[in-house]
């Protein structure tokens, strides 16, 4: 039998990052379909927040200082490109100021307004831990 519990485990910092409207910022990586947040792979040692920021300046050119990003928990949901494994993501609220300019790693990124996300192609951990708590309707 196939559990969660025997899947490969990933360790991601990822980013709640909302515009005034409540937009959320979601990426596509390179030659990938799903959008999710932005983030990735805690390094081993490094402070979950410390990996949020450099992997934010590394995707989107963002400055953050990680003691300003609010720490909402740990969530476990399925990979999304990986059909063996689940991410444990400790996922960040944070602002950030000007607008993110994308590197060569992400194909795409938006500004999703919550209601409008039903016709998307969503990471797991976008479509039921993020999107529950930050404005769609069930
Ligand atoms: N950033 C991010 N990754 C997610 C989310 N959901 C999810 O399943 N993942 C998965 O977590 C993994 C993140 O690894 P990555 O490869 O993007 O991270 P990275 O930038 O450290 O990459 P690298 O290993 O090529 O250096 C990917 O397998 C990705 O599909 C999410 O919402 N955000």
């Amino acid at each position: 039998m196939v559990t969660t519990s025997h899947s490969r485990t990933i360790r991601i910092a990822a980013a709640v990052i909302q515009d005034d409207s409540g937009k959320l910022l979601l990426v596509r990586k390179r030659g990938t379909t799903t959008f999710m947040q932005a983030g990735g792979k805690i390094e081993p040692g490094e402070a979950p927040a410390v990996a949020l920021a450099r992997e934010l300046r590394e995707e989107l050119g963002i400055v953050v200082d990680p003691a300003t990003a609010s720490h909402l928990g740990s969530f476990s949901a399925p990979a999304a490109n990986e059909p063996d494994a689940h991410v444990e993501a400790e996922l960040f609220e944070l602002s950030i100021a000007g607008e993110p300019i994308p590197a060569a790693e992400i194909e795409e990124m938006i500004w999703l307004h919550p209601e409008l996300a039903s016709n998307m192609e969503l990471a797991p951990l976008t479509a039921d831990i993020v999107l529950p708590r930050y404005g769609r309707q069930p």
